[in-house]
């Protein structure tokens, strides 16, 4: 079992910004969360990591209400990192990514052994092993986007959670990111923007339009022509990619 929406609704600032969204992943899928700007992506993944109760419907935790677990426990399982994760002080990319050790940590702060191993193999898989010693001030946006998920990996989470993780990345860092994720054995949502990415690299999509779960499946089942038109208003063609058979999305204006 692993991280479950079940008819969640949530209002922000007087308007129905989530409404009545299912959302039911397999352990250890990856799950694209697509939807034009505003549709309710990130407002989504708050009520998904706990840090907002939405109004009526619930997310559960192997079948327990999220709501109803400590905090401590909440956070030993689910990692987030959302688009706007800043770090300001003067503080080196180790110490960044020890961030994500906070859960794990015994009553006193105390570290366990298992947490210079965890940062390690974290740095190693975004490819930041050669920054660790560097500050935090002097890396590059990719970079610190990077250091933001080598933190939620360090944090050893079952369930993932991204907003937009691959802004700011060039392509192979894109492709690297997401061929990471999803080979995982972690239930990983990602909001993304890119249709062909969430194409090559989900198991299944979800797609908001307003709030609401229009559309979800396995990509090839759910970004037609049609859907697309319908949600983001814009020409698409949709064929299969020659070898993977995923589709490949192509627009035009
Ligand atoms: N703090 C807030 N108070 C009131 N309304 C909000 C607040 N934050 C977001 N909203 C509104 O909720 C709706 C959904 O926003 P959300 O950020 O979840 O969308 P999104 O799909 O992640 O968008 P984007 O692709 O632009 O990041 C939008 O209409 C937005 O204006």
């Amino acid at each position: 079992m692993t991280l479950s929406a079940e008819r969640v609704s949530w209002r922000r600032g007087g308007s129905l910004v989530v409404d009545e969204v299912e959302l039911t992943p397999q352990p250890g899928e990856t799950v694209g969360l697509l939807g034009p700007n505003g549709s309710g992506k990130s407002s989504l993944l708050r009520l998904l990591q706990g840090v907002s109760r939405p109004d009526s419907g619930a997310v559960t935790l192997d079948g327990r209400d999220i709501a109803s677990l400590r905090r401590s426990t909440v956070a030993r399982r689910i990692a987030a990192v959302t688009q706007h994760a800043e770090t300001h002080t003067d503080i080196t990319v180790y110490d960044v990514v020890r961030l994500g050790r906070t859960p794990h940590r015994g009553p006193w702060g105390q570290g366990s052994p298992d947490d210079h191993r965890a940062i390690r193999e974290a740095l190693e898989r975004v490819g930041l092993s050669d920054r660790a010693d560097r500050l935090w001030r002097s890396l590059s946006g990719g970079e610190r986007q990077r250091a933001h998920i080598a933190r939620a990996l360090a944090q050893e989470p079952r369930e993932l959670l991204l907003d937009e993780p691959t802004n700011h990345l060039d392509i192979k860092h894109q492709l690297d990111l997401l061929h990471l994720i999803s080979n995982l054995d972690v239930t990983c949502v990602v909001a993304i923007h890119d249709l062909n990415l969430a194409a090559m690299f989900c198991d299944e999509v979800v797609v908001l339009h307003a709030g609401r779960a229009v559309a979800g499946g396995r990509p090839a089942d759910v970004l037609t022509p049609e859907l697309i038109r319908e949600v983001y208003g814009v020409t698409a063609e949709v064929t299969a990619h020659p070898v993977s058979g995923r589709p490949q999305i192509t627009f035009t204006y």
